[in-house]
């Protein structure tokens, strides 16, 4: 039996500036099944980061339903929130921007430890586990963003996230300010945590190469309505879209 970790039903977004409204995503839906990723794919402006917020809590739900292991999420509050963020966290596009300069690797990392009253001993060895999960030596704690590579410091924003232990990563255009060696290390990372310790990926991204490389489902967008819905093989080598036709040819 598939276990279904996270799930979209009808999801819309609907934005209003004064007495202008605007659609960013309608009607989509999906699933995510434990220790697989979905990956978002659509040109930019489609809807992809929407989703992600919606599901995050960062912009409210219009219309539908999130559900995580099951459970309603759509309009939880204060300890109900508090505890989807333990479950979901998000990794950005541009990592350095992520960290605050004034503060080492360290820092930002067990930033969150700290507020749940770990103490500063015990946050100062998961910090270094967490980093060298992530491929970093422990001294990498000590270094500020600036001291540090893209990828090194994108290692490290995936080390924050992993430091609550959530189920579920949301990757928002992680690898796209990378160079292209970097990208496929972080990849590897990606594809390491995903098969040996079962996290789930929500992947955003505009790289098809990398959606066949990590992906189990791809969903693709097309101004915030789904086109296609099915496994990396049926939407980049047998796209029954024109739409994902084009964006296919655009990127590969
Ligand atoms: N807070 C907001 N207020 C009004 N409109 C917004 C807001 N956030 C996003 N939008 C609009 O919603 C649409 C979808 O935006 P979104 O950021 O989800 O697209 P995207 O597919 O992630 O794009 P990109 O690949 O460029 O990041 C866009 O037209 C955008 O301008």
């Amino acid at each position: 039996m598939t276990d279904i970790i996270l799930k979209a039903e009808h999801l819309k977004k609907v934005f209003v500036s004064g007495k202008k409204s605007m659609t960013a995503v309608d009607d989509v839906s999906f699933e995510l099944n434990r220790g697989e990723c979905l990956g978002i794919v659509g040109e930019s402006g489609s809807g992809k980061s929407t989703i992600a917020k919606m599901i995050t809590h960062l912009e409210s739900v219009t219309e539908g339903q999130v559900f995580l292991k099951g459970k309603d999420i759509t309009h939880v509050k204060g300890k109900a929130l508090r505890e989807i963020y333990q479950e979901i966290q998000m990794v950005f596009q541009m990592p350095m921007e992520s960290f605050d300069p004034r503060c080492t690797l360290g820092d930002g990392i067990g930033e969150s430890l700290r507020n749940m009253g770990i103490s500063r001993s015990e946050t100062g060895s998961r910090v270094e586990k967490l980093l060298e999960r992530c491929g970093l030596d422990r001294e990498f704690a000590d270094r500020y963003p600036h001291q540090v590579s893209g990828g090194q410091c994108q290692r490290a924003a995936i080390a924050r996230a992993l430091a609550v232990n959530p189920e579920i990563l949301i990757c928002d255009e992680a690898t796209s300010a990378l160079d292209v060696t970097v990208q496929k290390q972080i990849l590897e990372l990606l594809i390491e945590l995903k098969q040996k310790e079962q996290l789930s990926f929500l992947l955003i991204c505009h790289d098809l190469a990398l959606v066949q490389a990590f992906c189990d489902k791809v969903l693709v967008l097309y101004h915030g309505k789904t086109v296609e819905y099915g496994t990396p093989d049926e939407i980049i080598n047998h796209p029954k879209e024109d739409y994902t036709k084009r964006l296919i040819d655009s990127v590969l």
